[in-house]
């Protein structure tokens, strides 16, 4: 613990929200100093399990500056964004305001005060709909949506401000993420969710009547959407690692967060009617614009240049988890 604590702060942007809240947690859990600065728009404050809550804005630059000053910040993990891909294409500004400009306000506090490293939560919707389904971090980047631009002109900045500056950063391309604490105290809360799986798991507690499948006719196996989902817990420890890498003098690098296999739509479905008991009613309708027919990460070098070694690869260990969470939130809006 002495020596975690001895190299500064963490600040994790975002950290009141679904993923940024489990790396809190695994980040406190291991003994780090923490400070989470999230302006709840989208997070909650009780999902902050370790360190400060900071209710403040990325844009607002004195702030962020006074809390890497203050709290002698060592390293930025950046999760904080809007993630709503069709809410991206409605309103481009937001997404290019929340995740591209203040982004960039971010890196320039860093600049100013010497942080040391950076770890920014991007996205396997910066590849758009690649011709070859199973993506390296070589594989060309070509977003289809205002979401995916926005990230990835943060990943530009990023590499262009390595060449620049001593920060050292680690760029995460995360695929399908899912699930939640495994001992329950943390999930995704998410309002008017769009991801399949958080769709699915409403439905099986009758939040929702039924799950539409989007599109049958794919050159998949069985006709549905593809994905690699990755289970949330895994994705944390994914950061844990991204850290000590950084720390232990790894250079700045961009790597896939997935699996490297996927699921269908059919797959995941079956088996959150498994899980729970019941079949969900579904209905099969026209392919989503933009829905590409699989995305599979090529993920042998986040293992390897890491040392990452994923503990929950299971579709059910994934659904049960976050099956349980939302029979939680059910409990609690009762
Ligand atoms: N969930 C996924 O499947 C997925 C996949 C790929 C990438 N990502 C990325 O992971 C990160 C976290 O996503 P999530 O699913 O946990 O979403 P989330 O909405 O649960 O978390 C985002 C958090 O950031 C906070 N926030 C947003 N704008 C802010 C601002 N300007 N200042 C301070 N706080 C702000 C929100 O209140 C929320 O707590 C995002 O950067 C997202 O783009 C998520
Ligand atoms: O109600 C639904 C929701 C989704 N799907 C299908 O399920 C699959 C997964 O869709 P999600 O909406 O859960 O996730 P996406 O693959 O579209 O994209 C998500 O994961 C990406 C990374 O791969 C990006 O991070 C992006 O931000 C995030 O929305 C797709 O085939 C989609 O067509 C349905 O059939 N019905």
């Amino acid at each position: 613990m002495g020596e975690a604590n001895s190299k500064g702060s963490i600040l994790v942007t975002g950290g009141a929200g679904y993923i940024g809240s489990h790396v809190v947690r695994q980040l406190g859990e291991r003994g780090e100093n923490v400070v989470v600065l999230d302006n709840l728009s989208t997070g909650f404050k009780e999902a902050v399990l370790y360190g400060e809550l900071i209710v403040g804005d990325t844009g607002d630059m004195e702030l962020v500056s006074r809390i890497l000053k203050e709290h002698i910040v060592e390293t930025v993990m950046h999760f904080a964004a809007h993630t709503i891909v069709p809410e991206s294409v409605e309103n481009p500004l937001k997404y290019y305001r929340n995740n591209t400009a203040n982004t960039r306000n971010m890196l320039e506090c860093c600049q100013k005060h010497g942080i040391k490293h950076f770890v920014f939560s991007s996205t396997a919707a910066v590849y758009g709909e690649p011709e070859d389904p199973n993506i390296t971090e070589a594989s060309p980047t070509q977003p289809i949506n205002p979401y995916g631009m926005s990230k990835l002109m943060s990943e530009i900045m990023l590499r262009d401000l390595a060449a620049a500056s001593p920060m050292t950063h680690v760029i995460l391309r995360y695929f399908n993420v899912a699930g939640c604490d495994p001992e329950g105290r943390i999930g995704q809360s998410t309002e008017k969710a769009t991801l399949l799986t958080k769709v699915a798991v409403e439905c099986a507690v009758g939040k929702r009547e039924q799950v539409y499948i989007f599109g049958t006719d794919f050159n998949t196996p069985d006709g549905t959407g593809v994905r690699d989902y990755i289970h949330v817990e895994d994705l944390a420890s994914a950061h844990i690692k991204a850290l000590d890498y950084l720390r232990n003098g790894g250079e700045s690098i961009t790597l896939n967060a997935g699996y490297g296999h996927g699921y269908s739509v059919r797959e995941v479905l079956e088996m959150v009617g498994r899980v729970n008991g019941k079949p969900l009613k579904t209905i099969e309708t026209d392919r989503r614009a933009g829905d590409p027919p699989a995305l599979i990460a090529k993920a042998t070098k986040i293992r390897s240049i890491l040392g990452w070694n994923p503990q929950h690869d299971d579709l059910e260990v994934i659904v049960s988890s976050a099956l349980n969470w939302e029979r939680k939130l059910l409990e609690r809006n009762r």
